[in-house]
């Protein structure tokens, strides 16, 4: 298994990550078990503040791994901030991690429960560091919302995702995606846990700020089903592999503290 050639599945999946990424056996990974009675309520934890307003996305691409998101982050256009973050960090992309059938498929579990699906908005410390890519390496580099999806009702803000998917799928199919602010993918409260991690997906680098949060949004089966018709491989591949379980299981806590600003 090549640099960047890892996957999902049998011989490339999360078990093989760290013969490429030894880091993957570190002492700060991601995602993990988040359990709500252990996690310390933190009484000066503020609230988390989003500034999406003038968020401008670019594009939506299938990069082999998930479905992508991206947006122009060459100033505070879209950024997160408060919370657990010392700085603002600004917006760069977000994806979906989601299964197969039924109700598996994010990274995160809470109490062991699992949901259909877990949608990441990655931001970085752009007040530190230059650009995405170096900030990516760093331990304070990242702050990534995690936002779990439950099967229950249609999400009208999912579907222009969901309407986008024919134009990628292919890895390495890239569609123009403007004018879409995900602030419409959010629940209604913004209560959440926050602990120390690191990417769910090579290279793994111990650079995020995890900021889960706890009210799970709810879409239906049938836009689900749609994400499923995304394939990891390439058009010109002879055998087409469904893009589903794209999810990495939780990893050790290993002693960290999760904290969260609810009781
Ligand atoms: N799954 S993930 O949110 O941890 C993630 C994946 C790829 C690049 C990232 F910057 C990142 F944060
Ligand atoms: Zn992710």
């Amino acid at each position: 298994m090549t640099g960047h050639q890892w996957g999902y599945g049998e011989d490339d999946g999360p078990s093989a990550w760290s013969k490429d990424y030894p880091i993957a056996e570190g002492p700060r990974q991601s995602p993990i078990n988040i359990v709500p009675d252990e996690a310390v309520y933190d009484a000066n934890l503020p609230p988390i503040s989003l500034n999406y307003d003038n968020c401008t996305s670019i594009n939506i691409s299938n990069n082999g791994h998930s479905v992508v998101v991206e947006f122009d982050d060459a100033d505070d256009r879209s950024v997160i901030q408060g919370g657990p973050l010392n700085n603002a960090y600004r917006l760069k992309q977000f994806h979906f991690h989601w299964g197969g059938k039924g109700c598996h498929g994010s990274e995160h579990t809470v109490s062991g429960k699992t949901y259909t699906s877990e949608l990441h908005l990655v931001h970085w410390n752009a007040a530190r560091y230059g650009s995405f890519g170096e900030a990516v390496a760093a331990s304070d580099g990242l702050a990534v919302l995690g936002v779990f999806l439950e099967i229950g009702d249609e999400h009208r803000g999912l579907h222009k995702i969901t309407d986008a998917l024919y134009m990628v799928k292919f890895k390495g199919t890239v569609a123009d995606f403007r004018d879409f602010n995900p602030k419409c993918l959010l629940p209604r409260s913004l209560g959440y846990w926050t602990y120390p991690g690191s990417l769910t997906t090579p290279p793994l680098y111990e650079s995020v700020t995890w900021i889960v949060l706890a009210e799970p949004i709810e879409v239906s089966e049938k836009q689900m089903g749609k994400f499923r018709t995304l394939l990891f491989s390439g058009e010109e591949e002879e055998v087409r592999k469904r893009m589903e379980n794209n999810f990495r299981p939780p990893q050790p806590l290993n002693g960290r503290a999760v904290r969260s600003n609810f009781q």
